[in-house]
């Protein structure tokens, strides 16, 4: 098993402020490892140091067997990174932005030719290389800063929200060009808040305030994470009634999901007591990975 990402008690500081908290994760090379938290809790942070931008304040680790603290711009040359603000340039065309960046990478002159059409075709861009980059939607354009950031053909790639604010279509398929590309041996540490993408994860690691609390497949995750038992609740007005079923002895966790109410049951011979004491029906459910996270914050804030 090849070890793309290997970090020791990694940590960043901002002034008195710690970011980032001994974290310690390994990511195999070839799989797609989500890295998910609540806003804030230093997920970019971690993105960074690992891609040689930010340096770390204590710990250690290696990217593709290079030292995060002495070998940064070898990383920097190796690696392929995308953040929600995609680095394109609105005033050139598609095919001009591919070419930008294969000379910025150091792509071969011989090669540039071949590597822009296969990121176009990758990219679902055929047509529309002599198009400027301000007339794209969010939708191509983030899926030809995907193309810009892996025209070197590098063997990791780090994408930090890359999907925030693009329809559920282009969500959709730019997912099924992550998937390609871990298919054919890329590793990929990617960032999300979306429990579809999550879900097709290979390992998902959840961090909050700066550290590592869990990290398994998503299976894994939804099967040991959650005791009790879950049952969702059709009330009237769900969120003026989270407080009161909350205080109810034999319930544990009370959450929103869309339009309906999430229960967190001590054991199923509740339901029946829960149904009379709200007059409404009960019905259990398999947990997702957002009651898996609800639960995860809440016992990292001491509350579960
Ligand atoms: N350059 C900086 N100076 C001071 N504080 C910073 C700096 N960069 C990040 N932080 C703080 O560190 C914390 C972690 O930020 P980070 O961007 O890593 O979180 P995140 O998990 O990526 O959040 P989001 O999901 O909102 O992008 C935040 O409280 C942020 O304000």
């Amino acid at each position: 098993m090849d070890i793309a990402v290997a970090t020791n008690e990694l940590t960043r500081v901002f002034g008195s402020f710690i970011a980032v908290n001994k974290l310690s994760i390994n990511i195999e090379a070839g799989e797609i490892y989500g890295f998910l938290g609540p806003n804030g809790s230093g997920k970019s942070t971690t993105i960074r140091m690992l891609c040689g931008i930010l340096e770390p304040s204590s710990g250690s680790g290696k990217v593709l067997g290079y030292d995060l603290a002495k070998e940064s711009e070898k990383i920097k040359t190796r690696i392929g990174y995308m953040s929600q603000k995609f680095s394109l340039y609105d005033d050139l065309t598609v095919y001009e932005n591919l070419n930008f960046y294969s000379g910025l990478y150091d792509v071969p002159v011989r090669e540039r030719k071949s590597r822009i059409a296969e990121m176009v075709e990758m990219a679902k861009l055929t047509g529309r290389e002599k198009e400027l980059v301000a007339n794209l939607s969010v939708g191509w354009k983030q899926r030809l800063a995907l193309g810009c950031a892996i025209i070197s053909r590098p063997s990791i790639l780090f994408l930090d929200e890359p999907t925030s604010g693009i329809s559920p279509t282009s969500r959709k398929m730019f997912f099924n060009i992550i998937q390609e590309l871990a298919n054919g041996g890329t590793t990929i540490m990617v960032t999300t808040h979306f429990m579809d993408e999550a879900e097709r994860c290979n390992t998902i690691a959840f961090i909050s305030e700066g550290s590592l609390i869990a990290k398994d497949t998503p299976d894994n995750l939804k099967g040991k994470v959650i005791k009790g038992s879950m049952v969702e609740l059709n009330v009237d007005e769900p969120v003026e009634r989270i407080n009161e079923i909350e205080a109810l002895p034999y319930v544990r966790e009370c959450s929103i999901h869309g339009p309906l109410l999430h229960v967190l049951l001590e054991a199923d011979e509740s339901i029946p007591l829960l149904e009379a004491q709200t007059g409404s029906k009960a019905k259990r459910i398999v947990p997702s990975l957002e009651d898996v996270f609800i639960t995860l914050s809440r016992q990292k804030r001491g509350e579960g």
